[in-house]
């Protein structure tokens, strides 16, 4: 069986991805550190233990594995967080990437599949966002992950090294089949902090500004299923393979929402009244992020078939209850116990 490297696989997204590697007959070799994922999260194929920047542990994974390419998630994700402690950011996303890269070429890795976001626009010029609106990120973690763009190019036109950036809006939901799902800590992130506080985990869902000149006063995203992200994955490692051009796809709906209309979608779905605390602005939040995905439709065939907010807000439900239901079993997979 044809094996790939998944960096971050025992992540959020990546184990939604590893899953859809499985499915499709691929066997995902997981790199990851563990650092903020789940052992319990890694259910397809090995996990091996290690730092993206420690290069010699790469280079034996590789050498045991052979996978024919990676898909590169592993990283830090906190926006907030990347303004607080920057070199952390730096570090992590650009240091353990150029090592990455580097390790993998010398092993004979040539194709790259990468985590990037809709971060690397900052506040766009343009709305839905195409590809080619200016690259002006006001935070550092999207700094870091525009910079590792340039070094895939960079390595691409030194040393014939393959890549797709896919520029992920607003990663949300969880698998249909209820295995795995999202679990950061702390979380920042908006559905499970929504469903948190109406189910005891917070007092109350703090919405961070209602002041946004948006037709709400509430900031609009672009949230896609995280299902429809991993079948693309899947679709964009076939086209890299195959032999298409390097590229960056934007992957979203093309359909704003607000978290006001996000909350009423999570009352919808769950019968029960989400109670609201309006703060003010988080720091580094674009009013406004909606993507133009018409490249990742026609070069991909992307087409999500789950993103609206009803599943999306039904799968998280339903992802959130049984972790509830087994949280200590939960708590003792995190972070390495089994
Ligand atoms: N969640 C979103 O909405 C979103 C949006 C745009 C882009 N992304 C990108 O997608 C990727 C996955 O995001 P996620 O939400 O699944 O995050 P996550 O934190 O759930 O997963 C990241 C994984 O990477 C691992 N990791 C981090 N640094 C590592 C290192 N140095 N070596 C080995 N493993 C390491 C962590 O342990 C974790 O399992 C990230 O690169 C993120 O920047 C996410
Ligand atoms: O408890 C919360 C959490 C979020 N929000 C609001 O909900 C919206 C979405 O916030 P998320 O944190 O869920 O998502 P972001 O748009 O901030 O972040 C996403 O897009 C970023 C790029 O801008 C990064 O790629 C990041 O990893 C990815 O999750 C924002 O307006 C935020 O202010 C709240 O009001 N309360």
């Amino acid at each position: 069986m044809t094996a790939v490297l998944v960096t971050g696989g025992a992540g959020y997204i990546g184990s939604h991805v590893c899953k859809e590697l499985h499915r499709r007959g691929v066997r995902p070799v997981v790199l990851d550190s563990l650092c903020n994922g789940h052992r319990a999260a890694v259910k397809w194929g090995p996990l091996c233990l290690a730092d993206i920047a420690d290069t010699e542990a790469v280079r034996a994974v590789v050498r045991e594995h052979r996978p024919v390419a990676v898909i590169h998630m592993a990283g830090f994700i906190h926006v907030g967080e990347s303004v607080a402690a920057p070199g952390q950011y730096w570090r992590n996303n650009v240091g353990g990437s150029l090592a990455l890269v580097e390790a993998l070429l010398a092993e004979g890795v040539r194709h790259v599949v990468f985590s990037s976001t809709c971060a690397v626009y900052g506040v766009p010029d343009a709305l839905p966002i195409p590809e080619t609106a200016a690259l002006h990120p006001i935070n550092p973690y999207g700094h870091t992950k525009l910079v590792v763009e340039s070094i895939l190019r960079d390595f691409r036109q030194a040393h014939g090294l393959q890549e797709v950036c896919l520029r992920y809006f607003n990663a949300a939901g969880a698998d249909p089949d209820g295995e795995i799902g999202e679990m950061h800590d702390p979380e920042p992130h908006l559905v499970p902090n929504i469903l948190r506080a109406i189910t005891g985990g917070r007092s109350v869902f703090d919405l961070m500004g209602d002041d946004y000149d948006t037709r709400d006063g509430t900031c609009i995203r672009d949230y896609v299923h995280v299902t429809d992200l991993a079948r693309v994955h899947v679709d964009a490692l076939d086209y890299l393979i195959s032999g298409g051009a390097p590229l960056a796809l934007n992957l979203g709906t093309g359909q704003g929402h607000t978290v006001r209309e996000v909350v009423a979608a999570v009352e919808r779905i769950t019968g029960r009244t989400v109670p609201v605390r309006v703060l003010s602005r988080r720091p580094g939040d674009p009013p406004e992020l909606v993507a133009n995905a018409s490249n990742a439709a026609r070069v991909l065939g992307f087409r999500p078939t789950l993103s609206d907010l009803d599943t999306i807000a039904g799968t998280a439900w339903r992802w959130h209850q049984s972790v509830r239901a087994s949280r200590p079993a939960a708590a003792a997979a995190k972070k390495g116990a089994s």
